[in-house]
């Protein structure tokens, strides 16, 4: 039984990039998906907040839908948690700065510890994770995210880092239309990361493939996390 401080210690590598094999599909999250105790397990259900992450234009909103989708979850968009000053400043092609950023990030942090705490909302049965779109692109930013599993010990957190180009990232901001964040922003999104990759609780993606591919190897990363702690 896992129990809350234990973290899965099996020989799958955390690191998925590029995979190219489908997932097991809805089937493989249906154990997750129950929301009543098990016989046998600890009552005390593990919940997982999926933070899909990375700069512009990677693909954060279009999986985090896929996702959503897939594992029947909430969603929490990023960008819907900025203060219109900080839209009106990316807008304008200025880079926010770490002050700017602090709140934004708190703000989505305690949406997702609320969704996945008992209330009347969920009639006491909150969901067994949440999906949320942030760009966290340093690690210090991060660390925000991962303050929502300190006072929680049934939370776990998981980064599912979009890697791609800056040639894609501009490709994709270009094309995509009616956003503030233009792709003048590309550059100083690209500066700014500090690479996610090494962090253990990052699962690192490949998203140079079209988004059908992209998905797949989203859904297979997330799957082989699961099947760590179903290994317990
Ligand atoms: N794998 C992909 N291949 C091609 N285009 C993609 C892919 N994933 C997303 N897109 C497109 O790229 C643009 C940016 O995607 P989006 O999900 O908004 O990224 P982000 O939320 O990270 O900024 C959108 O127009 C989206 O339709
Ligand atoms: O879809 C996008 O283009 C990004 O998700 C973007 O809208 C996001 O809200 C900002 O990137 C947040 O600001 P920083 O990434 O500068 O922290």
């Amino acid at each position: 039984m896992l129990s809350a401080n234990d973290e899965p210690t099996t020989g799958i590598d955390p690191t998925v990039v590029g995979l190219s094999r489908a997932p097991a599909g809805k089937a493989a999250f249906k154990d997750h998906m129950e929301t009543r105790p098990r016989e046998g397990k600890s009552p005390e259900r593990l919940q997982h907040i999926w933070i899909i992450t990375g700069p512009a234009g990677c693909g954060k909103t279009t999986v985090a839908k896929g996702l959503e989708k897939e594992l029947g979850l909430p969603f929490l968009e990023g960008d819907d948690f900025h203060p219109q000053s900080n839209k009106d400043k990316m807008g304008n092609g200025i880079p926010l700065t770490d002050a700017d950023r602090w709140d934004w990030l708190i703000s989505l942090r305690d949406a997702a510890t609320e969704i996945l705490s008992p209330s009347p909302a969920n009639n006491y049965n909150p969901p067994w994770g949440v999906i949320m779109s942030c760009s966290a692109l340093k690690h210090k930013y991060r660390d925000v995210m991962r303050v929502a599993a300190y006072d929680h010990p049934s939370v776990r957190i998981h980064f599912i880092y979009l890697r791609a180009d800056e040639s894609i990232l501009m490709e994709r901001v270009n094309d995509r239309k009616s956003h503030y964040m233009k792709s003048s922003m590309v550059h100083s999104q690209v500066e700014t990361l500090e690479d996610p990759s090494p962090e253990r609780d990052v699962l690192t993606v490949d998203v140079a493939a079209p988004p059908d591919e992209v998905q797949r190897r989203v859904s297979a990363a997330v799957a082989a996390k699961l099947a760590e702690y179903e290994q317990q």
